[in-house]
């Protein structure tokens, strides 16, 4: 049966283009805590790159929503510029990862973004963010010209595509379009674009709303007076979409991360949003300003309070035959095949990091078991 994006499982990993590198047939998991977006075209954050290229995991010069319409073709060429001209920035030895967000399919931009960008700095670009997919298709005409690009460009690396879920339809298609290339490294929510797609009554970028809130039944007392008291608790608008994201994800083998939160002047919100994505499955959000990395870089790395509970139930599973099999008691809990597997998936994140953060190596090499 040919997948979703027309294609039968035994072409699924052939190159689209005659030169083009092969296709990957698993994605790597290279840290991407936080996505710094910046707009190449303004020359205060273009000067703020270099700095920031050791700080972050990934650097992203946005070309689409947030950019001037008279400054896309500056922003392109101001991208050109500062990735030849960065050191440590994309490819497979860079220390921070070079995206791009490209326009979206329908603008009047994104065919010289792609083939001006491709040969001009392929090498270094690590993921193209493809805004606004709709489904499958709209990823195969990416994967197609890609393939066509770096196939004139010779280049040996296939260029990764991360697609922005920013629409309902794009939703509704959330599993067909990470199942559509091999090229697909993963999801991000759009929560500014998808509100106004679905015509939600928001007028944020991300987070909450005080409105949306359940409130709790009136109480009486024995004697049947009403209680005034009716806490109300505000709930999570994006619950829904990014849990549906994180299975598509899931199932394919490709990453999910939570997007913008516009309120810049709020961190310990912006760290709530974070933690219940990372919570959830994500592995990453997306940093607007300076001052979000460092919050997305603490919020997507596991605590050291995780690290060492995780690294105690191996060994406790461990010293009980060493297959990872069986139930042992820990704390008063019990701890089995299936809380191992949660603990192994802490654990294995923790020592991706530690390879790309030696602070983060120091802290997770400094955790003491007590058990032994
Ligand atoms: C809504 C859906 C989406 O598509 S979200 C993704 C698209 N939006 C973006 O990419 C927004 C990126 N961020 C920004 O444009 C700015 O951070 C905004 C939010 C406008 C705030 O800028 P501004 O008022 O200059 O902030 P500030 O004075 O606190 O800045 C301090 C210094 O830092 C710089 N800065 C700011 N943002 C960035 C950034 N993203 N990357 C690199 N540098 C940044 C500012 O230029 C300023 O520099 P300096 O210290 O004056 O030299
Ligand atoms: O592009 C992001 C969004 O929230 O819209
Ligand atoms: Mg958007």
């Amino acid at each position: 049966m040919p997948s979703p994006a027309g294609r039968s499982a035994k072409d699924f990993f052939r190159p689209l283009a005659v030169g083009a590198p092969e296709p990957l047939r698993e994605i790597p998991a290279r840290p991407s805590r936080a996505i710094h977006f910046f707009d190449p075209s303004n020359p205060k954050m273009a000067a703020k790159v270099p700095q920031l290229t050791g700080t972050v995991d990934v650097l992203l010069g946005n070309l689409e929503d947030a950019v001037r319409a008279d400054n896309k073709v500056a922003a392109r060429e101001s991208l050109v510029q500062i990735a030849s001209s960065t050191s440590g920035l994309g490819g497979p030895d860079g220390s921070a990862q070079l995206w791009t967000r490209i326009n979206s399919l329908d603008s009047p931009w994104v065919l010289d973004d792609l083939t001006r960008l491709i040969p001009a700095i392929g090498d270094k670009l690590d993921v193209v963010m493809v805004p606004k997919v709709q489904g499958a298709e709209d990823i195969a005409y990416v994967d197609r010209l890609l393939a066509q690009l770096e196939a004139k460009a010779g280049l040996d690396r296939p260029i990764l595509v991360h697609a922005i879920l920013e629409t309902a339809r794009g939703v509704a298609n959330v599993e067909e379009i990470c199942g559509a290339s091999p090229r697909m490294q993963g999801l991000s929510l759009g929560p500014a674009d998808l509100a106004a797609d679905r015509r939600m009554k928001t007028t944020r970028v991300g987070g909450g709303h005080p409105g949306y809130l359940v409130r709790q039944d009136p109480t009486t007392t024995s004697d049947g007076v009403l209680g005034q008291e009716r806490p109300t608790y505000q709930q999570d608008l994006w619950h829904y979409t990014i849990a549906r994201m994180v299975d598509a994800c899931a199932m394919h083998g490709i990453y999910p991360y939570y997007g913008p939160f516009g309120d810049i002047s709020d961190p310990l919100a912006c760290e709530d949003q974070f933690r219940n994505a990372f919570l959830l499955g994500c592995v990453g959000a997306w940093s607007l300003h300076p001052s979000q990395i460092e919050i997305a870089n603490r919020v997507f790395s596991p605590s050291v309070e995780d690290i060492r509970h995780a690294r105690r139930v191996v060994a406790a599973l461990n010293r009980q035959g060493g297959d990872g099999t069986g139930a042992v008691m820990l704390d008063g809990k019990m701890e089995d095949d299936a809380s191992l597997k949660q603990c192994l998936v802490l654990v294995e994140l923790a020592e991706q990091l530690a390879a790309v953060d030696p602070k983060l190596k120091e802290i997770y090499d400094a955790i003491e078991l007590t058990d032994e």
